[in-house]
């Protein structure tokens, strides 16, 4: 493709993507590339590298633009990100060319506009501090409230691209065999600082391709939802349940912590998720997992009250955590969304609480930097339930700084992974 090809398929994008405002923006992209079957691999990395830095700055560069005098259409998006990443004002009206496939020549208001941006600093002291941290205004105070004085630090951190990372399976290989298998195969990483079984991969790479990824002994998975299943310090002989599984990320790890020994339940609401599991178990050798499909009025669920040693509760969240990969999802986020999951997630903590044994515990976790989702719906669950305490984690595969904390959160500034929020609850004997 060409430049201006390339840069005709990222305005589509944007275009979809401001469109369908409430569907995220990977799976619009996934769609936009499969009816696009032409656009090869290496310009489908080039359209969606600028359509992803445009959403990480989308309320900078609208504020730049409003400055400017304009509304930020997807055409001024991305010309304005491609000016604040050193593309001078000529090569951008040469990108922005006529002809077929091409992305259409500038207006003249158009040009007039990005002629008077101000393009020597993204983030400048003028713009306010929401705009600042790239967040809705309406979350500022919640956020000032969870971070104080870091607040810009943790959110800057935030707004940048994460690192890929992966769970070295230990039922397959050791940390140090996966390492040099992928060098063998070109892909330099690091091993994670806090997780025992993490890599990190340098850049972006295709890590399906890969034979140990292929072959189960590597999983992609955040190093801190690798702590979040760590946090849960399951045993071989135990039963665990894990009660908000998903396609079972924290499922694997737990299993492969279990040594594929003792039993683990995966639950969840959604079908189409568990059965996105089974590909993943199977691929990993991971067989102590039984599937079921929560329903109303589970007479599974009732039967196995009080008989869980340990219970995972990743619950849905707001996943304000990961926007280093979701940037769209900030756009799409609202005050309504979030009272909704503070809700589902009381109720989702009640009922799992019911299954968990006397002397059991319970994690809850969330990929969420928020208060309210977080600390505050654990302190409003001990209120609710006297028979639990908070207690420390004490897992060995934890950093000895995480073993002692009775929640932890992680964040991008402070220790490099998403954002993640954990709490250990005792059901007392
Ligand atoms: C954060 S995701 C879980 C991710 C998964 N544990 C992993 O590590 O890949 C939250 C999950 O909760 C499920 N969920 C939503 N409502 C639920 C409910 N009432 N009971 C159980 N699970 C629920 C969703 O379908 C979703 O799969």
């Amino acid at each position: 493709m060409t430049p201006s090809a390339r840069l005709a398929a990222s305005v589509d994008l944007l275009s979809e993507i401001k469109t369908l405002s409430r569907k995220p923006a990977d799976a619009i992209a996934s769609d936009f590339f499969r009816e696009r079957r032409y656009i090869g691999g290496g310009d489908r990395r080039a359209v969606s590298s600028l359509v992803w830095d445009v959403m990480r700055s989308w309320y900078r560069l609208s504020w730049h633009l409003s400055l400017a005098g304009a509304e930020p259409t997807p055409r001024l998006l991305a010309g304005a990100c491609l000016l604040f990443q050193g593309t001078t004002l000529k090569e951008l009206t040469e990108q922005f060319a006529d002809g077929r496939f091409c992305a259409g020549a500038l207006s003249l208001s158009e040009r007039n506009v990005l002629t008077r941006l101000k393009t020597g600093a993204l983030v400048t002291e003028t713009m306010p501090l929401s705009v600042r941290c790239e967040i809705p205004d309406w979350l500022l105070p919640e956020l000032q409230q969870t971070f104080g004085e870091t607040l810009e630090q943790e959110l800057t951190a935030l707004s940048e691209t994460a690192s890929l990372d992966m769970r070295v399976n230990i039922l397959r290989t050791t940390r140090e065999e996966a390492q040099s298998a992928l060098r063998q195969e070109g892909f330099l990483t690091t091993p994670t600082p806090l997780s025992p079984w993490g890599l990190r991969f340098k850049g972006r790479v295709s890590v399906t391709s890969t034979a140990p990824f292929k072959d189960g002994r590597i999983e992609i998975q955040d190093e801190g939802s690798q702590l979040v299943a760590a946090a849960l310090d399951p045993a071989p002989e135990m039963r665990v349940l894990d009660y908000c599984a998903g396609a079972g990320g924290k499922t694997l790890a737990l299993a492969m912590m279990m040594q594929n020994k003792g039993h683990i339940a995966a639950c969840d609401v959604s079908e189409k998720r568990l059965t996105g599991a089974v590909k993943r178990l199977r691929r990993a050798g991971v067989h102590n997992v039984e599937r079921h499909l929560l329903v109303s009025g589970d007479k599974w669920t009732k039967r196995r009250a009080g008989s869980f040693d340990r219970v995972l509760v990743d619950a849905p969240c707001s996943g304000t955590g990961t926007w280093r990969r979701n940037p769209d999802a900030r756009l799409r986020l609202t005050q309504v969304d979030i009272d909704e999951l503070l809700e589902k997630q009381a109720a989702i903590l009640d009922k799992a609480a019911a299954l968990v044994k006397p002397g059991g515990r319970m994690v809850y976790a969330t990929c969420s930097i928020l208060s309210a989702e977080n600390t505050r719906q654990i302190e409003s669950f001990l209120a609710r339930h006297a028979d639990f305490r908070l207690i420390a984690p004490q897992s060995s595969s934890l950093p000895h700084a995480l073993r002692d904390c009775d929640m932890i959160s992680l964040t991008p500034y402070r220790d490099g992974t998403d954002g993640f929020f954990a709490a250990t609850l005792e059901r007392k004997e």
